[in-house]
């Protein structure tokens, strides 16, 4: 795809297209969008016309909408097709899935690893539909425990599995670079479904995985 665009440009997700306003030649994407962010840009005493800010409200834009693209997305849609028989009864473990997402606070990222693991019930899941669906629910606005339940419970409903657990590792920004600013914390939470949440061994075993 060229940098400029003759008429249009569908971006991946396809939700808006690109276009030039012709009387001043310059590409438009999201005109509301963009105009929050001038104004935004107004207020804090920049100069939204100087030559390196007058491209930033559409990249601003464009940015927003592919960081909360989850919105637009289902988990059931990325899992359905994807969930096959197959006669496993041991645990599978995807870990260091590494995401990105921001706190519903501050709107400013957080982003770690998840460790994602299940126990299955006669079928499996093609293994990066469960990156996937960590996606589904990072590109949001978030707090990282809701974040976490959210994969736990999409996971645990449509894979009909005996029990599923998800671990998240984060540091957030919004600690780090203003607030309390601590640079070396970072937040753990989990998610214990069914046999993880019933059985302390399968949970055991689970850690040890992840630790590892
Ligand atoms: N539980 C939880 N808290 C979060 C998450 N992301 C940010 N926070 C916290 O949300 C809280 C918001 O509290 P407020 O006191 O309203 O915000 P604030 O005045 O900006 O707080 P400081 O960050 O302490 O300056 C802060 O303690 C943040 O650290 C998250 O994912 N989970
Ligand atoms: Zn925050």
């Amino acid at each position: 795809m060229s940098e400029k665009p003759k008429l249009s440009q569908v971006l991946t997700h396809g939700r808006y297209a690109t276009s030039f306003d012709a009387e001043s030649a310059e590409e438009v994407y999201d005109p509301r969008k963009e105009s929050l962010v001038r104004s935004m840009l107004t207020e804090i005493g920049e100069d939204p016309e100087r030559e390196g800010l007058r491209r930033t409200p559409l990249r601003v834009a464009k940015a927003m909408d592919f960081l909360t693209s989850g919105y637009s997305l289902s988990a059931e849609e990325i899992l359905k097709g994807a969930i096959f028989k197959e006669d496993v009864k041991e645990m599978v473990v995807v870990r260091d899935i590494e995401f990105y997402s921001m706190c519903e606070h501050h709107m400013l990222p957080f982003f770690g690893h998840a460790h994602v693991g299940y126990l299955p019930n006669g079928q499996v899941v093609g293994l990066s539909k469960v990156a996937r669906v960590v996606d589904v629910f990072a590109r949001r606005l978030q707090v990282q425990e809701r974040l976490t339940n959210q994969v736990a419970d999409a996971l645990m409903e449509h894979l009909s599995a005996h029990g599923v657990a998800v671990v998240m590792e984060a540091s957030h920004t919004c600690m780090m670079m203003r607030g309390v600013q601590k640079q070396r914390s970072t937040t753990v939470s989990s998610a214990m479904r069914g046999a993880f949440d019933a059985n302390p061994s399968t949970r055991a075993e689970f850690m040890s995985f992840i630790r590892n």
